[in-house]
Protein backbone atom coordinates (compact mmCIF):
# COMPACT_ATOMS: atom_id res chain seq x y z
CA UNK A 1 0.00 0.00 0.00
CA UNK A 2 1.47 3.19 -0.93
CA UNK A 3 1.84 5.87 1.76
CA UNK A 4 3.74 8.26 0.49
CA UNK A 5 2.22 9.32 -3.11
CA UNK A 6 4.30 12.12 -5.18
CA UNK A 7 2.59 13.06 -8.51
CA UNK A 8 4.24 15.79 -11.71
CA UNK A 9 6.27 17.64 -8.63
CA UNK A 10 7.88 20.33 -10.41
CA UNK A 11 10.47 22.71 -8.46
CA UNK A 12 12.10 25.82 -9.82
CA UNK A 13 14.01 28.02 -7.77
CA UNK A 14 14.79 30.66 -10.44
CA UNK A 15 13.37 31.03 -14.22
CA UNK A 16 13.77 27.80 -16.20
CA UNK A 17 16.35 26.40 -13.48
CA UNK A 18 14.21 23.53 -12.21
CA UNK A 19 15.37 21.40 -9.03
CA UNK A 20 12.56 19.03 -9.56
CA UNK A 21 11.49 18.16 -13.39
CA UNK A 22 8.39 16.55 -12.81
CA UNK A 23 8.69 13.64 -9.97
CA UNK A 24 6.04 11.10 -9.49
CA UNK A 25 7.21 8.30 -6.96
CA UNK A 26 5.08 5.59 -4.80
CA UNK A 27 6.80 4.82 -1.32
CA UNK A 28 4.98 1.90 -0.08
CA UNK A 29 4.43 1.23 3.83
CA UNK A 30 7.05 -0.50 5.92
CA UNK A 31 9.99 0.40 2.83
CA UNK A 32 13.17 1.68 3.64
CA UNK A 33 14.24 3.75 0.81
CA UNK A 34 18.13 5.27 0.39
CA UNK A 35 17.28 8.51 -1.84
CA UNK A 36 20.08 8.68 -3.76
CA UNK A 37 21.77 10.75 -6.75
CA UNK A 38 24.89 13.28 -6.77
CA UNK A 39 25.06 16.49 -4.98
CA UNK A 40 22.57 19.51 -6.20
CA UNK A 41 19.99 16.72 -8.14
CA UNK A 42 17.11 17.01 -5.57
CA UNK A 43 17.20 14.92 -2.78
CA UNK A 44 16.60 17.35 0.05
CA UNK A 45 13.81 19.71 -2.21
CA UNK A 46 11.89 16.38 -2.64
CA UNK A 47 11.66 15.86 0.70
CA UNK A 48 11.13 18.85 1.92
CA UNK A 49 8.07 18.50 -0.40
CA UNK A 50 7.32 15.45 1.44
CA UNK A 51 7.30 17.14 4.90
CA UNK A 52 5.61 20.48 2.89
CA UNK A 53 8.17 22.28 4.12
CA UNK A 54 8.57 23.06 0.53
CA UNK A 55 6.07 24.02 -1.76
CA UNK A 56 5.77 22.88 -5.35
CA UNK A 57 5.74 24.83 -8.83
CA UNK A 58 2.21 26.43 -9.03
CA UNK A 59 1.82 26.74 -12.68
CA UNK A 60 1.72 22.40 -12.94
CA UNK A 61 -0.84 20.46 -11.55
CA UNK A 62 0.79 18.48 -8.93
CA UNK A 63 0.21 16.35 -5.65
CA UNK A 64 2.17 15.45 -2.64
CA UNK A 65 0.07 13.06 -0.12
CA UNK A 66 0.89 10.73 2.83
CA UNK A 67 -1.87 8.14 4.06
CA UNK A 68 -3.93 9.36 1.53
CA UNK A 69 -3.83 13.16 3.22
CA UNK A 70 -2.75 15.72 1.07
CA UNK A 71 0.22 17.64 2.12
CA UNK A 72 0.22 20.11 -0.90
CA UNK A 73 -1.65 20.56 -3.72
CA UNK A 74 -0.64 21.88 -7.02
CA UNK A 75 1.85 24.14 -4.91
CA UNK A 76 -0.30 24.93 -1.97
CA UNK A 77 -0.04 23.55 1.63
CA UNK A 78 -3.35 21.46 2.28
CA UNK A 79 -5.79 22.76 5.34
CA UNK A 80 -5.06 19.42 7.21
CA UNK A 81 -1.19 19.47 6.86
CA UNK A 82 -0.39 19.79 11.25
CA UNK A 83 -2.16 16.49 11.24
CA UNK A 84 -0.21 14.91 8.44
CA UNK A 85 3.32 16.54 9.72
CA UNK A 86 2.41 14.80 13.28
CA UNK A 87 2.74 11.42 11.25
CA UNK A 88 6.07 12.44 10.37
CA UNK A 89 9.41 12.22 12.21
CA UNK A 90 12.35 14.29 10.58
CA UNK A 91 16.19 13.83 11.31
CA UNK A 92 18.42 16.41 9.44
CA UNK A 93 22.01 16.21 8.95
CA UNK A 94 22.11 19.00 11.91
CA UNK A 95 20.82 17.49 15.06
CA UNK A 96 17.68 19.98 15.33
CA UNK A 97 17.83 19.46 19.15
CA UNK A 98 17.70 22.27 21.46
CA UNK A 99 20.85 22.35 22.95
CA UNK A 100 20.21 23.75 26.20
CA UNK A 101 17.81 21.51 27.14
CA UNK A 102 18.49 17.55 28.84
CA UNK A 103 18.10 14.66 26.07
CA UNK A 104 15.39 13.53 28.02
CA UNK A 105 13.24 17.19 27.30
CA UNK A 106 14.48 16.90 23.48
CA UNK A 107 12.94 13.66 23.12
CA UNK A 108 9.79 14.17 25.24
CA UNK A 109 9.34 17.20 22.63
CA UNK A 110 8.52 14.78 19.74
CA UNK A 111 5.47 13.78 21.72
CA UNK A 112 4.46 17.21 22.22
CA UNK A 113 1.83 16.82 19.57
CA UNK A 114 -0.15 14.94 21.85
CA UNK A 115 -0.71 16.87 25.40
CA UNK A 116 -2.87 19.46 25.42
CA UNK A 117 -1.70 22.78 24.58
CA UNK A 118 -1.39 24.02 28.52
CA UNK A 119 0.65 20.85 29.51
CA UNK A 120 2.87 21.44 25.94
CA UNK A 121 3.27 25.06 26.74
CA UNK A 122 4.12 24.47 30.48
CA UNK A 123 6.79 21.65 29.63
CA UNK A 124 4.80 19.34 31.90
CA UNK A 125 5.33 15.75 31.38
CA UNK A 126 3.51 12.70 33.48
CA UNK A 127 5.70 10.01 34.42
CA UNK A 128 4.03 7.86 32.11
CA UNK A 129 5.52 10.03 29.29
CA UNK A 130 8.93 10.26 30.84
CA UNK A 131 9.18 6.23 30.71
CA UNK A 132 7.75 6.28 27.41
CA UNK A 133 10.95 8.76 26.59
CA UNK A 134 13.23 6.48 28.74
CA UNK A 135 12.12 3.35 26.55
CA UNK A 136 12.67 5.57 23.30
CA UNK A 137 16.40 6.55 24.62
CA UNK A 138 16.50 2.75 25.62
CA UNK A 139 16.03 1.73 21.66
CA UNK A 140 18.45 4.33 20.62
CA UNK A 141 21.44 2.90 23.23
CA UNK A 142 20.99 6.54 25.53
CA UNK A 143 19.01 5.94 28.17
CA UNK A 144 22.52 6.67 30.44
CA UNK A 145 22.28 10.01 29.30
CA UNK A 146 19.02 10.61 29.52
CA UNK A 147 19.50 13.74 32.20
CA UNK A 148 23.04 15.23 30.07
CA UNK A 149 22.55 18.46 27.88
CA UNK A 150 22.07 17.69 24.25
CA UNK A 151 24.96 19.76 23.39
CA UNK A 152 27.42 17.54 25.63
CA UNK A 153 26.60 14.77 23.03
CA UNK A 154 28.79 13.97 19.93
CA UNK A 155 27.43 14.45 16.19
CA UNK A 156 25.96 10.68 16.05
CA UNK A 157 24.55 10.62 19.59
CA UNK A 158 22.73 13.91 18.68
CA UNK A 159 21.20 11.93 15.85
CA UNK A 160 20.24 8.88 18.05
CA UNK A 161 18.25 11.52 20.46
CA UNK A 162 16.57 12.87 17.05
CA UNK A 163 15.48 9.15 15.93
CA UNK A 164 13.95 8.87 19.64
CA UNK A 165 12.12 12.14 19.71
CA UNK A 166 10.49 10.23 16.19
CA UNK A 167 9.93 7.56 18.13
CA UNK A 168 8.24 9.52 21.08
CA UNK A 169 6.32 11.14 18.29
CA UNK A 170 5.12 7.58 17.10
CA UNK A 171 5.74 9.04 14.02
CA UNK A 172 4.90 6.62 11.54
CA UNK A 173 7.33 7.82 8.64
CA UNK A 174 10.59 8.96 9.19
CA UNK A 175 12.12 11.38 6.60
CA UNK A 176 15.89 11.19 7.46
CA UNK A 177 18.12 13.86 5.49
CA UNK A 178 21.47 13.23 5.12
CA UNK A 179 21.95 12.01 8.67
CA UNK A 180 25.25 10.66 8.66
CA UNK A 181 26.83 13.01 5.97
CA UNK A 182 28.98 14.72 9.13
CA UNK A 183 29.47 11.65 10.79
CA UNK A 184 32.41 8.91 11.29
CA UNK A 185 32.05 5.42 9.76
CA UNK A 186 31.15 4.24 13.25
CA UNK A 187 28.59 6.64 14.09
CA UNK A 188 27.48 6.23 10.58
CA UNK A 189 26.84 2.09 11.21
CA UNK A 190 24.88 3.10 14.70
CA UNK A 191 22.60 5.50 13.44
CA UNK A 192 21.60 3.30 9.71
CA UNK A 193 21.43 0.00 12.40
CA UNK A 194 18.77 2.11 14.43
CA UNK A 195 17.01 3.06 11.31
CA UNK A 196 16.68 -0.40 10.26
CA UNK A 197 15.84 -1.53 13.12
CA UNK A 198 12.91 0.19 13.78
CA UNK A 199 11.92 -0.10 10.20
CA UNK A 200 11.72 -3.96 10.92
CA UNK A 201 10.23 -3.83 13.82
CA UNK A 202 8.21 -1.02 14.02
CA UNK A 203 7.04 -1.52 10.23
CA UNK A 204 7.96 2.74 10.29
CA UNK A 205 8.90 3.52 6.70
CA UNK A 206 11.68 5.34 6.52
CA UNK A 207 13.71 7.83 3.33
CA UNK A 208 17.08 8.38 3.69
CA UNK A 209 18.75 10.29 1.23
CA UNK A 210 22.00 9.27 1.70
CA UNK A 211 26.02 10.59 -0.47
CA UNK A 212 27.19 6.91 0.32
CA UNK A 213 26.17 4.56 -1.86
CA UNK A 214 27.89 1.36 -0.27
CA UNK A 215 25.55 2.46 2.94
CA UNK A 216 22.50 2.35 0.55
CA UNK A 217 23.62 -1.46 -0.12
CA UNK A 218 24.10 -2.13 3.01
CA UNK A 219 20.70 -1.06 5.01
CA UNK A 220 17.71 -0.27 2.02
CA UNK A 221 15.91 -3.03 -0.19
CA UNK A 222 14.90 0.19 -2.32
CA UNK A 223 16.49 3.26 -4.17
CA UNK A 224 15.50 6.05 -6.10
CA UNK A 225 18.39 7.82 -7.26
CA UNK A 226 18.03 11.49 -8.69
CA UNK A 227 19.95 12.66 -11.71
CA UNK A 228 19.72 16.55 -12.54
CA UNK A 229 15.84 16.82 -10.85
CA UNK A 230 14.50 13.29 -12.28
CA UNK A 231 14.16 9.82 -11.74
CA UNK A 232 17.16 8.08 -13.02
CA UNK A 233 16.55 4.83 -10.88
CA UNK A 234 13.93 3.22 -9.15
CA UNK A 235 13.89 -0.47 -8.15
CA UNK A 236 15.84 -3.31 -5.70
CA UNK A 237 18.89 -1.45 -5.00
CA UNK A 238 21.30 -5.08 -5.83
CA UNK A 239 19.81 -4.35 -9.05
CA UNK A 240 21.37 -0.98 -9.62
CA UNK A 241 24.62 -1.54 -11.79
CA UNK A 242 28.19 -0.38 -11.75
CA UNK A 243 27.45 1.13 -15.12
CA UNK A 244 24.39 3.21 -13.94
CA UNK A 245 26.47 4.47 -10.74
CA UNK A 246 29.16 5.69 -13.12
CA UNK A 247 26.34 7.42 -15.54
CA UNK A 248 24.74 8.89 -12.58
CA UNK A 249 28.00 10.36 -10.40
CA UNK A 250 30.01 10.54 -13.32
CA UNK A 251 27.89 13.18 -15.44
CA UNK A 252 27.61 16.19 -12.42
CA UNK A 253 31.16 15.73 -11.10
CA UNK A 254 31.45 19.61 -11.15
CA UNK A 255 28.33 19.68 -9.07
CA UNK A 256 29.82 17.56 -6.48
CA UNK A 257 30.90 18.53 -2.51
CA UNK A 258 34.12 17.19 -1.50
CA UNK A 259 32.35 14.91 0.72
CA UNK A 260 30.27 13.46 -2.41
CA UNK A 261 30.45 10.01 -3.75
CA UNK A 262 32.62 9.76 -7.32
CA UNK A 263 33.12 7.52 -9.58
CA UNK A 264 36.66 6.80 -8.55
CA UNK A 265 35.68 7.45 -4.76
CA UNK A 266 33.43 3.69 -5.24
CA UNK A 267 34.92 1.26 -3.08
CA UNK A 268 35.93 -1.64 -4.67
CA UNK A 269 34.27 -3.57 -1.57
CA UNK A 270 31.01 -2.59 -3.38
CA UNK A 271 28.70 -5.94 -3.99
CA UNK A 272 27.62 -4.37 -7.13
CA UNK A 273 25.57 -6.52 -10.10
CA UNK A 274 27.14 -6.58 -12.40
CA UNK A 275 26.24 -4.34 -15.51
N1 LIG B 1 16.39 27.45 -1.23
C1 LIG B 1 16.96 27.34 -2.44
N2 LIG B 1 17.16 28.43 -3.21
C2 LIG B 1 17.71 28.33 -4.45
N3 LIG B 1 18.12 27.18 -4.99
C3 LIG B 1 17.96 26.06 -4.26
C4 LIG B 1 17.38 26.08 -2.94
N4 LIG B 1 17.34 24.81 -2.47
C5 LIG B 1 17.89 24.04 -3.43
N5 LIG B 1 18.26 24.78 -4.50
C6 LIG B 1 18.85 24.27 -5.74
O1 LIG B 1 18.09 23.15 -6.15
C7 LIG B 1 18.94 22.14 -6.67
C8 LIG B 1 18.72 20.85 -5.87
O2 LIG B 1 19.22 21.06 -4.55
P1 LIG B 1 19.06 19.97 -3.40
O3 LIG B 1 19.63 20.56 -2.16
O4 LIG B 1 17.68 19.47 -3.37
O5 LIG B 1 20.00 18.82 -3.97
P2 LIG B 1 20.60 17.58 -3.17
O6 LIG B 1 20.56 16.45 -4.14
O7 LIG B 1 19.91 17.40 -1.88
O8 LIG B 1 22.09 18.07 -2.95
P3 LIG B 1 23.07 17.72 -1.73
O9 LIG B 1 23.32 16.26 -1.82
O10 LIG B 1 24.29 18.53 -2.03
O11 LIG B 1 22.38 18.15 -0.47
C9 LIG B 1 20.36 22.67 -6.58
O12 LIG B 1 20.70 23.23 -7.82
C10 LIG B 1 20.26 23.74 -5.52
O13 LIG B 1 21.21 24.74 -5.73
Amino acid sequence: MSIITISGVKKSFSKNNYALKGIDLCIDQGDMVALIGPSGSGKSTLMRHISGLTLADKKTPSSVSVFDTPIQLQGKLHKDIRRSRARIGNVFQQFNLISRLSVLTNVLIGGLSRVPTYRSLLGWFTDAEKQEALNALDRVGLREFALQRASQLSGGQQQRVAIARALMQKAEIILADEPIASLDPESSRQVMEILQDINIKDGITVVVTLHQVDYAQKYCQRAVALRQGEIFFDGRINELSRVQLTQLYGTQQQNQRPDAVSNDQLSPSFELTPA
